[in-house]
């Protein structure tokens, strides 16, 4: 079997977990050591071979031990290393070891002066970081930064929590970072992601199986992992055999929102689009439509009749509705219809006051439900997890798909989507333009479209949010969320 180490995230525990399998394996844990401070070196001098110094920065654990190896190999090619080491120098284990065979000098770290020219090689602490930096550290750090040194961070820029992502009270900006098997949560998670400048993960000879066996389905958000879900576009498809998309619109001057998701919905697949659209609106949306249909929506008793229409094979609701009441009764009998439902928006602060009516509606039967909110969103439905600073994003996303029986989409620069099932996602294709007005918009009628052609709810999140970034990469800085639509790309397209 391919076990894929590409899109796989570890946290550090469970790196540790991976350390200590392999040395149980009978697997030399000193020659992963030696393997990784010399990736680092190699890294080094292939970016910096006119370095006027190298400065190793070299914490008190294996971390430290990765940058004495790194030292040793780079004086060996005769370049001026100095070494500059924080706390206690290691001296059991494997990082003992690694001091020991380092035979140039150690100073104390309060003696390193930054200069202009050095390239730092930050050994101070990778997976092992278990607290906020002290006040000397962090001014050092800032130091660094303030003069624009290139820094090479070894598995995680020292600060950066690898589990959260979180700045431990300052954190080197890295040029590069080098890791080592796969990537840690700290690598994608904001901000933790945008201080590891350029990210290279490296093989320290480590059995694929060992790493996979302690990881807890993180991965990546890569098209291969739910490429198989796509719905085949057979040229005798039927266009309902692409499945019928009905999109709530809001009043008569928050019409756009639901606009952009069912436009966004046709061009990602969807056979038939309908704008569900109240009295007052549906003049509005009808001027502005032309592939897309309108119908009108006023009450429940409409929507029951509408929902009495098998052909209509999923919903989107939120973007622009405004009128809470009305949206939770739609969303109610959605639910009692068994049809699959993109909340969002709207959607899904008018469940502030009752969350667990929502959750309940759509605690039986398969994953049918799939929510986008941003952070501000989800506190409303899930301030207890919002508010424990403990938990990160993954672990956030997580537990909120398992209480509410839904995706969750948790969105962002770092984008998580998440089962309740335990699997989860991180996204890394979107550039910082996507965060544009109609943005999530446009992202709730792309995912609603591949619900409507029956794709599963975890699948239909997951593709919807790289093909999402993908369009933004492609449309390029300056887009609009119109734009967006205009480059999302075809099935047969997604590499
Ligand atoms: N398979 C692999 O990926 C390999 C990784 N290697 C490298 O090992 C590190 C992890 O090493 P570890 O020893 O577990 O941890 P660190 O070196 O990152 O840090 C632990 C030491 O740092 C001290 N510490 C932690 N936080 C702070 C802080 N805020 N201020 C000061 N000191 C701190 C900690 O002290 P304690 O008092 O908490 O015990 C430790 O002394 C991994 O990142 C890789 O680089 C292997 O080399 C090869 C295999
Ligand atoms: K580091």
């Amino acid at each position: 079997m391919h076990i894929d180490l590409e899109t796989l995230v570890v946290t550090p525990s469970e790196m540790a977990g991976i350390d200590r399998a392999a040395a149980d394996s009978g697997l030399d844990s000193f020659a992963l050591m030696e393997r990784a401070g010399q990736a680092v070196a190699a890294v080094a001098l292939r970016h910096h071979p006119g370095a006027l110094r190298f400065v190793v920065l070299a914490g008190p654990g294996n971390n430290g031990g990765d940058g004495y190896v790194a030292a040793r190999a780079l004086l060996k090619t005769g370049c001026t290393v100095e070494l500059f080491a924080f706390g206690p120098p290691p001296t059991k284990g494997d990082a003992g070891r690694a001091r020991r065979r380092y035979r140039g000098l150690a100073r104390p770290f309060v003696d390193y002066q930054p200069m202009r020219g050095d390239v730092v090689i930050d050994a101070l602490f990778g997976a092992g970081l278990a607290r906020d930096l002290a006040e000397p550290l962090c001014a050092a750090i800032e130091r660094v930064n303030s003069l624009a040194i290139p820094v090479i961070a070894i598995d995680l820029p020292s600060g950066i929590d690898g589990r959260t992502g979180a700045v431990r009270g300052a954190a080197f900006q890295a040029e590069r970072t080098v890791t080592f098997m796969c990537r840690k949560p700290g690598h994608l998670l904001m901000p933790g992601r945008s201080f590891c400048g350029s990210l290279e993960i490296y093989d320290i000879g480590i059995p694929a199986r060992i790493v996979s066996a302690a990881s807890h389905h993180l991965r990546v958000n890569e098209p291969h992992l739910w490429r198989m879900s796509l719905p085949s576009a057979g040229i005798d498809a039927h266009k309902y055999g692409h499945g019928h998309l009905g999109v709530f619109s809001g009043g008569r001057l928050t019409t756009g929102a639901a606009r952009l998701a069912a436009g966004a919905g046709l061009k990602a697949g969807a056979g038939l689009v309908t704008l569900l659209s109240p009295a007052e609106a549906a003049d509005a949306n009808a001027a502005h439509v032309t592939a897309v249909m309108v119908r009108q929506i006023d009450n429940l008793a409409a929507l029951r009749t509408l929902l009495s229409d098998p052909r209509f094979s999923a919903f989107a609701l939120g973007p622009g509705l405004g009128d809470f009441a009305r949206a939770r009764n739609y969303v109610l009998a959605l639910a009692e219809s068994g049809r699959p439902l993109v909340l969002d928006a709207d959607g899904i602060t008018a469940f502030r006051d009752e969350p667990d009516r929502l959750f309940h509606a759509f605690s039986d039967g398969p994953i049918r439900l799939v929510m986008t909110p941003h952070a501000g969103e989800f506190a409303r439905l899930f301030a207890d997890l919002a508010d424990d600073a403990t938990l990160s994003k993954v672990d956030r996303a997580r537990a909120a798909a398992l209480r509410s029986h839904a995706v969750i989409v948790l969105k962002g620069a770092d984008t998580v989507i998440a089962a309740p099932d335990g699997r989860a996602l991180i996204n890394a294709n979107a550039p910082p333009w996507l965060a544009t007005a109609g943005s999530g918009d446009v992202l709730s009628g792309v995912i609603a479209a591949h619900l409507a052609q029956g794709m599963p709810a975890f699948e239909a999140a997951a593709a919807g949010v790289w093909r999402h970034g993908a369009a933004a990469a492609a449309a390029g800085s300056g887009m609009t969320a119109e734009d967006l639509i205009n480059f999302l790309n075809g099935f047969d397209q997604i590499k």
